[in-house]
């Protein structure tokens, strides 16, 4: 982040010092600052010397199996700067793996337990204050309340807002049961390792060892890492469990032990058979857009089209994606009314365009269907970072056309028109950027966002892409190196990383699949939040590094504790849920 000091970016990241740019990131538009005047309390400023825990990388658990045609036609070149076109995703794989938030109450703690009811009690009370309000969440708060053992504001971000419909428990995070497409099998290989050098990967070589050429390894394997209940097709269509207990699947074999999810993993929405017959034109008063457009058939598109069909909110859906292959297999299973050639003839009419595509990508495509934007129109993206977002496609949006960013806080490590699923966004996050958009217009896509399940928020863009990497980006880069590290290690074997893999890297694994393109924009589009994340988590490390050297034993329990009620506070939100284990049951044998 350059030689600014990690406070002053942050002021800046925050929105409360305007006049300061963001070195690197450009900013078309300005906005107010909806976040006060607050002052700002930094970990290394803390006369006490301590900082905000960092966080865990559980952010979802979602466990699909991805194959995008795209990927199997190009390896991945590294991205020029100011290149924005990039090369497709690998949808070449399923690790499954999920985040786990293990630590139940413990009758002897009672200082995580009391300040677990406070976080709690604190956190319902400003959901609702936050709904009512529309009040902003500050992470500024979120991190100063951790130190000072308070709940944090900040953790608002995750609190049960929604008050649309009532849900009787906190929902699992992510809930996904086989393959998207309902069959059985495997169909494509891990992707540990994926993106590095063969010399490289001997763990990546071994989990290919592992599963083999054929298919009969292949689907044990598949069993193993998706011990899930099997899908099966009935007549007509639905799709029906048949096994209670995924593990009745497992098979013995490499050492992959992968527990079956909980029998009502779906959180209680019911199985929503991702395949159904071809799309056909919605008539009905749910309609939001009479033509959504989408840009890039991967997760999330192929997902906005399952839950806006699921909601009927839209008359029409017209897809496109860069490659071929990527158009057949989206008309083969039937996502949109139309798939067409080129981006251009998708935004043609189109009254909503989404943006469904890496972030690198973004103003290219921009660019070229600004022409056919017609005025009225909405055009939104669902990238994972704003500030770079706004700065490449806003230049290009033509006058009259209502330019929304938006990002929902969901997904898996999966990609690929096979890989989305209806009920992705359910109880999940939106966050929309409008930096001044016409509010009619915001309303409506709001409107949208809901309608596919989810809840929404809205943010400056440079307060979404601090939180982001706190939140998701930092602890997928965590990750990555977690398992670049297991893998690298020469003490201790590959066949035991793999083996013993349930005892926490397992959750590191699943994310760690995400995929490469993806997170490669992610990190290069927002360098400067996630720097400054990645420097206080060092900092922190080498804290904690240092509290084991010394054996000072009462600085680890503390810091736990507090971890420990942050997670708490998470599943109270509703936003990830309780059961032990990640819901996982013990292997056979174990
Ligand atoms: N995967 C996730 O968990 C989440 C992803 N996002 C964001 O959503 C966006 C899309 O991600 P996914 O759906 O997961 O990706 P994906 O890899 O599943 O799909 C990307 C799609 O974009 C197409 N594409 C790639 N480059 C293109 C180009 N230059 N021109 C036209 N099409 C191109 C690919 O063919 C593919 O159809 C990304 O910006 C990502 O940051 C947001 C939330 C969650
Ligand atoms: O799968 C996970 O754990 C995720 O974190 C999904 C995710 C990935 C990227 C985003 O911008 C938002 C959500």
């Amino acid at each position: 982040m350059g030689p600014r000091s990690a406070a002053d970016h942050l002021r800046r990241g925050l929105g409360r010092d305007h006049h300061l740019p963001v070195p690197g990131l450009c900013r078309p538009r300005r906005r107010g600052d909806p976040h006060g005047a607050r002052l700002l309390h930094v970990p290394h400023l803390d006369p006490r010397g301590r900082g905000h825990p960092g966080r865990g990388a559980g952010a979802g658990a979602d466990h699909r199996h991805r194959r995008d045609p795209d990927r199997l036609q190009r390896a991945d070149p590294p991205r020029v700067p100011g290149q924005p076109q990039q090369p497709d995703r690998d949808h070449g794989g399923h690790v499954r793996a999920a985040a786990s938030g293990r630590g139940s109450p413990s009758a002897g703690d009672p200082g995580a337990g009391w300040c677990l009811c406070r976080v709690c009690r604190r956190l319902r009370r400003r959901g609702r204050a936050h709904c009512r309000t529309g009040q902003r969440r500050d992470d500024a708060d979120l991190l100063q309340d951790l130190r000072a053992w308070r709940p944090a504001r900040g953790v608002g971000l995750w609190s049960a807002g929604d008050h649309r419909r009532a849900e009787p428990r906190p929902r699992p995070l992510q809930p996904v049961h086989g393959r998207p497409d309902g069959r059985r099998g495997c169909r494509s290989r891990p992707r540990l390792g994926c993106s590095l050098p063969q010399r490289e990967r001997p763990l990546a070589r071994l989990a290919g060892a592992c599963l083999g050429r054929d298919g009969r390894t292949l689907r044990r394997v598949h069993r193993q890492l998706h011990p899930g209940p099997v899908l099966r097709r009935r007549r007509g269509g639905l799709l029906r469990r048949a096994s209670a207990r995924g593990g009745d699947h497992r098979a013995s074999g490499c050492g992959l032990q992968a527990a079956p999810l909980p029998a009502d993993h779906r959180g209680g929405r019911g199985i929503v058979p991702p395949r159904g017959p071809r799309h056909r034109s919605v008539q009905g008063p749910a309609v939001i857009y009479e033509r959504v457009a989408l840009i890039g058939l991967g997760l999330i598109a192929s997902s906005m089209a399952h839950a806006m069909r699921r909601g009927q909110l839209a008359r029409e859906i017209v897809g496109y994606a860069r490659t071929a292959e990527t158009r057949d297999v989206a008309r083969g299973i039937g996502l949109c009314n139309r798939v067409v050639d080129s981006a251009r003839e998708a935004a043609d009419g189109a009254d909503l365009v989404v943006l469904a595509v890496p972030v690198g990508a973004m103003g290219a495509l921009a660019e070229e269907i600004a022409p056919v934007l017609r005025p009225g129109a909405t055009l939104t993206d669902v990238g994972s970072v704003k500030r770079a977002v706004i700065g490449a496609v806003g230049p290009h949006v033509p006058d009259g056309v209502h330019f929304i960013p938006g990002h929902p806080l969901a997904g898996t490590e999966y990609s690929g028109p096979r890989s989305g699923f209806a009920t992705l966004f359910d109880n999940r996050w939106c966050i929309l950027v409008p930096d001044g958009a016409d509010r009619q217009a915001v309303e409506r896509l709001a409107q949208l966002w809901r309608g596919m399940g989810a809840n929404v928020d809205e943010m400056d863009p440079d307060h979404h892409d601090l939180v982001l990497a706190v939140v998701s980006h930092t602890p997928h880069l965590i990750a990555y190196t977690m398992v670049g590290v297991a893998d690298h290690l020469e003490q201790v074997s590959n066949s035991e990383v793999i083996k013993y893999s349930a005892s926490g890297f397992r959750d590191f694994t699943r994310i760690a699949a995400s995929d490469p393109t993806m997170w490669r924009d992610v990190f290069l589009t927002n360098r400067d939040a996630t720097l400054d994340i990645l420097g206080r988590f060092t900092e922190e490390l080498f804290v904690l590094q240092r509290a084991i050297r010394m054996g000072d034993g009462q600085h680890l329990h503390d810091y736990f504790s507090k971890t420990r009620a942050i997670r708490r506070g998470i599943v109270e939100a509703g936003q990830d849920t309780a059961a032990p284990n990640f819901g996982r049951v013990p292997a056979p044998g174990a």
